[in-house]
């Protein structure tokens, strides 16, 4: 489901992150950095975290997306007019996370990682959804994906 960016949210009993789902073209293939948590269930992830008190949702994505993986907006080419939402709990409490979708501009440019992360992934489509594992991070992947080979059919043609 997709929800707007700036839907009011009680921050006591929901949590809020953003994030960006980074991808690069290399060797023909389209991969997708995925990063591993240092903590917890030691999940993997696009780069992304909590919104703070008064900061806009995008100005986290860059901002998280700095911290964890070292990009700064430049490094990017982002799709900003088409963010996604996962909606999910997370012990017990509502979770909301958008994403927006962001091109690697130098594709041999790697991420430096924070101490949030132990190891990092490039991978293509099918290992990404491998790797995320949760069926609406899977289909987030595949709404991306389609937009990127869309644009490419509208680029050729
Ligand atoms: N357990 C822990 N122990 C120690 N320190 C911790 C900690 N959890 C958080 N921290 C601290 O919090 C900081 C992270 O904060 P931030 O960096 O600000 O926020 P975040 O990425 O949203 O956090 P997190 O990784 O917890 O979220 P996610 O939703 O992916 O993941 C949250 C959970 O939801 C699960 N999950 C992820 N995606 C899901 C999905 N689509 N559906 C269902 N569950 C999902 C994950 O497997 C994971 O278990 C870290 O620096 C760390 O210090």
């Amino acid at each position: 489901m997709k929800l707007s960016s700036t839907e009011p949210i009680n921050s006591k009993t929901m949590k809020k992150a953003a994030g960006l789902v980074i991808f690069r073209r290399l060797c023909g293939e389209i991969q997708y950095l995925l990063l591993k948590a240092s903590y917890g269930s030691f999940h993997w992830s696009a780069p992304k975290g909590h919104v703070d008190p008064g900061e806009d949702d995008f100005t986290t994505a860059l901002r998280e997306t700095k911290e964890e993986a070292g990009y700064d907006e430049k490094d990017l080419i982002i799709h900003q007019n088409t963010p996604i939402t996962l909606n999910y709990e997370v012990k017990g409490k509502p979770k909301i996370v958008i994403y927006w979708l962001a091109e690697l501009r130098n594709p041999n440019q790697e991420p430096i990682l924070s101490e949030e992360h132990t190891e990092l992934k490039w991978l293509g489509l099918k290992a990404a959804k491998e790797c995320v594992g949760f069926k609406d991070n899977q289909v987030m992947i595949d709404k991306f994906h389609e937009m990127i080979l869309t644009q490419e059919k509208r680029q050729q043609s």
